[in-house]
């Protein structure tokens, strides 16, 4: 496993690279197919239409797991189609949900990048696999460290948005933080090391997340279906819309984002669920 590097080209103004960030689509080969009472195709079409309106100056779209919830060929090529519809190009990592070889041949197929490795003038980003075979955690292999390993040292200088699916560090539900990414302090203690910036990103938790741990950044973001409700010890559902993430990266190292919804009560989930 090697980086498979492209440039991310800042068409925005000053050297801005601006990203946007779409996970856990959970799509069913079949299009009224629900999750937790949530019709998981219409709801990512409603996000992708409203993110259509957002993307003037969108360098990338990174998607990061969770893409299909039965883990069937057709579930992908309804999120590929989607995809086609937006101009900037996207890259993708499987979630714990995905079935990678059906996910990278439909993918393959439609032409979506299989990149790894974003290379802009004063940003890279990198994004990682942790899929952990039969898991709901996360684990990185050690091709995967390596492959952060080698970012780092090849572009000491560029500051690092490192794309993975599940959360390096608790997010403050219990329930949720059992299945985190299990070997995090691996990617700590590199990063730590890394002499400019380090932003982490991820989905799999459905909700928004923004928080510093030793001079690391991570953030998480809302699921195009179901949200979780942030803070809660037992599996609960929360009602707040389902959404994306926009990202500027600045040539000096800043990164400012915003979480976008679709509006309030659009998709509401069966609230008596306790899990699936
Ligand atoms: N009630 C529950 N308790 C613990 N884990 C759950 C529960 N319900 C679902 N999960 C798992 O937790 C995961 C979190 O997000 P995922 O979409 O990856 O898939 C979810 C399920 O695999
Ligand atoms: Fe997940």
């Amino acid at each position: 496993m090697t980086l498979s590097t492209v440039p991310l080209d800042t068409h925005s103004r000053n050297g801005v690279a601006e990203l946007s960030q779409i996970t856990d689509t959970h799509l069913f080969a079949d299009r009224e197919g629900e999750l937790l009472g949530v019709a998981t195709w219409h709801s990512c079409r409603a996000v992708v239409n409203a993110m259509k309106e957002e993307l003037a100056g969108c360098d990338a779209i990174l998607a990061t797991g969770d893409l299909s919830q039965d883990q069937s060929a057709e579930s992908y090529r309804h999120f590929v189609a989607m995809m086609s519809e937006l101009t900037p190009p996207v890259f993708w990592l499987p979630g714990n949900h995905d079935e990678a070889p059906v996910m990278q041949a439909e993918l393959d197929a439609a032409g979506v990048s299989q990149a790894n490795h974003l290379l802009g003038e004063h940003w890279q980003v990198l994004l990682l696999d942790s899929q952990a075979q039969g898991e709901t955690c996360g684990r990185l292999s050690e091709a995967q460290l390596t492959l952060l390993d080698t970012a780092l040292e090849h572009y000491p200088q560029h500051h690092l948005l490192l794309a993975v699916h599940h959360q390096a560090v608790p997010v403050g539900c219990a329930w949720l933080d059992q299945h985190n990414l299990r070997n995090a302090e691996q990617l700590q203690v590199r990063l730590a090391r890394h002499q400019a910036n380090s932003v982490v990103l991820c989905g799999h938790v459905h909700q928004g997340f923004d928080q510093v741990f030793d001079g690391i950044r991570y953030l998480a973001s809302p699921s195009t279906c179901i949200q979780f409700k942030p803070l809660s010890d037992d599996f609960a559902l929360d009602y707040m819309a389902p959404g994306w993430r926009q990202l500027s990266l600045y040539p000096d190292g800043r990164l400012s984002t915003r979480v976008w919804r679709l509006p309030p009560n659009a998709f509401v989930p069966d609230f008596s669920a306790r899990g699936y």
